[in-house]
């Protein structure tokens, strides 16, 4: 077997095959050969090419190929872009609005087809859903007090899980993720669960387990053959497809309990407002869409979205600030000299008063698809090409950022300490298809991260130590597990 990896340099055509190379382009050529007579050599996941932190090996490539390069890997082609300004330009396009069914985790004989949902849909079915979670969401939540009172009620929750910990090391993983995750339940179904369920703990830790399988879901499109024999790969595979199935048996059951109580009229929560749209077509025009499926691969897509990402920034948050006691002291420090530790920070102390850390690789690799053939910075992207954005190198990127590997929240404030969003920082990704929950994440972030810090000094235990380079990557960066103490301040 032999798996190429193809850069093409190019200015004005898209070498996809030497027929259509332009004279303008000039050709790297760097092969990743794998030999049937070297098993050692051959394959052992998609991941051949990338390395085990494929955002890293696509940095070393961005420094031998320039910002736009283009990748070919088990036959497919992949336009990579590091640099934030292109992608800004060309994710704004209408264009430049689709997923790539290559990186789907759904399969096509799942029970959910593999274009449903939010995050996997395309063309009219994602414009159409899109609008509707985020209308729906506004209408819910945003400016409201309720999402405040929720979201804070959760954080009152974890601290008290939290004192209860007595200043032992503890991994407050699994309790944070949790208290995450009804934030999005509250705002999907209208329910929150004990932070220690345990059939709510075993669907959120699905939810992490189910992302790190997709990129093995991806792989065996690639070689099928791993499925006919018992290896490693198969039986995370078959776990994350099983897992699949229990999470949208909690979704349908969601669903029954809310059918049987008839009220959709009255009930605020993204579940009803979906049953409402379906009956009366109130919001969109085309209500047909509406269906059980798609109801149930939304609902998917909001509360997975909607708990890894924002519990494990949460994490890095904590990380980082172990690794920096200085930082912590500072952010301490603003917290008593403009609240005070007996108040809740609430909304209204974010960016005004207190400033919240803000960890910015979570999700380092996004991607998109072209309907249409574009033209970005001298550069023709064929139709149908799959578009990476590595936004990990986005944020090392020198031009924007001064020692981007130290942890420094200072950058995001001007001279007069007010806040800034540097042109560099793009966490929720940029353009139409950007991250649905922004805002929404970035409550509770700072609602979280504050109020924990208001309540806790976070401490190392005694003889351990922590580093921010040691990360799991899969779709989202996550830390190595680790233990902290919770030192209680009021
Ligand atoms: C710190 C927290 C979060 C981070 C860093 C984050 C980041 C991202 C990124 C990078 C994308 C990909 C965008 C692209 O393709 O260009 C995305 C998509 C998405 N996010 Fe988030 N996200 C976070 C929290 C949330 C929350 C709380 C929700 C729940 C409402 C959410 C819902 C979604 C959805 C539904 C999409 C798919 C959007 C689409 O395809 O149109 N995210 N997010």
């Amino acid at each position: 077997m032999q798996i190429v990896i193809l850069f093409c340099k190019l200015r004005i055509s898209f070498c996809g095959s030497s027929s259509r190379r332009g004279s303008h382009c000039t050709l790297l050529l760097a092969e990743a050969i794998t030999r049937t007579d070297e098993p050692s050599a051959r394959p052992s996941s998609f991941t051949l090419a990338f390395g085990r932190r494929p955002a890293e090996t696509l940095i070393r490539w961005k420094e031998k190929y320039g910002d736009t390069f283009t990748l070919r890997m088990a036959g497919q082609f992949f336009v990579v872009l590091n640099d934030i300004a292109t992608a800004r330009k060309l994710f704004q396009d209408d264009n430049v609005t689709g997923r790539d069914e290559y990186s789907l985790i759904r399969t096509e004989n799942g029970p959910i087809p593999p274009g449903a949902g939010l995050v996997m849909s395309n063309h009219e079915l994602w414009k159409t859903h899109r609008r509707f979670a985020l209308s729906t969401l506004r209408d819910l939540g945003m400016g409201k007090n309720w999402l405040e009172d929720t979201i804070i009620a959760e954080v009152e929750a974890l601290c008290q899980v939290l004192r209860e910990t007595q200043r032992k090391p503890f991994n407050p993983k699994v309790k944070l993720t949790n208290s995450v995750s009804n934030v999005i339940c509250a705002l999907i179904f209208g329910q929150r669960f004990e932070l220690d369920d345990p059939r709510f703990t075993r669907l959120t830790a699905m939810i992490a387990e189910d992302i790190a399988s997709s990129s093995e879901e991806v792989l065996v499109k690639t070689l099928p053959f791993l499925m006919r024999f018992p290896n490693g790969r198969r039986s995370m595979i078959i776990r994350g497809r099983r897992n699949r199935e229990s999470l949208i048996a909690f979704m349908r059951e969601m669903i029954a309990g809310a059918e049987g109580s008839k009220d959709h009229y009255d009930v605020q929560d993204y579940l009803h407002a979906y049953q409402r749209e379906r009956e009366t077509g109130a919001k969109m025009a085309d209500k047909a869409t509406f269906d059980d499926i798609q109801l149930v691969a939304s609902m998917l897509d909001l509360f997975g979205a909607g708990t890894e990402t924002t519990s494990t920034t949460l994490l890095w948050a904590f990380l980082l600030i172990l690794e920096s006691p200085d930082v912590q002291r500072k952010i301490q420090d603003e917290i008593d000299n403009n609240v005070g530790r007996e108040k809740l920070l609430s909304n209204s102390d974010r960016g005004r008063k207190v400033s919240s850390p803000m960890p910015s690789n979570l999700i380092p690799i996004g991607g998109r698809v072209n309907h249409e053939e574009v033209t970005v910075d001298g550069y023709t992207i064929p139709k149908n090409t799959s578009i990476i954005l590595n936004l990990f190198s986005v944020h090392r990127d020198p031009r924007y950022w001064k020692n981007p590997e130290q942890f420094d929240p200072t950058r995001f404030l001007d001279k007069n300490k007010k806040l800034i969003k540097p042109e560099g920082f793009a966490p929720f990704s940029v353009g139409k298809r950007a991250c649905l929950g922004e805002a929404l994440a970035k409550m509770e972030l700072f609602l979280f991260a504050a109020n924990l810090l208001r309540c806790f000094t976070l401490e190392l235990p005694p003889g351990k130590t922590i580093s921010h380079q040691d990360y799991v990557s899969g779709v989202v960066h996550a830390p190595f597990p680790f233990e902290l103490i919770f030192i209680p301040q009021i």
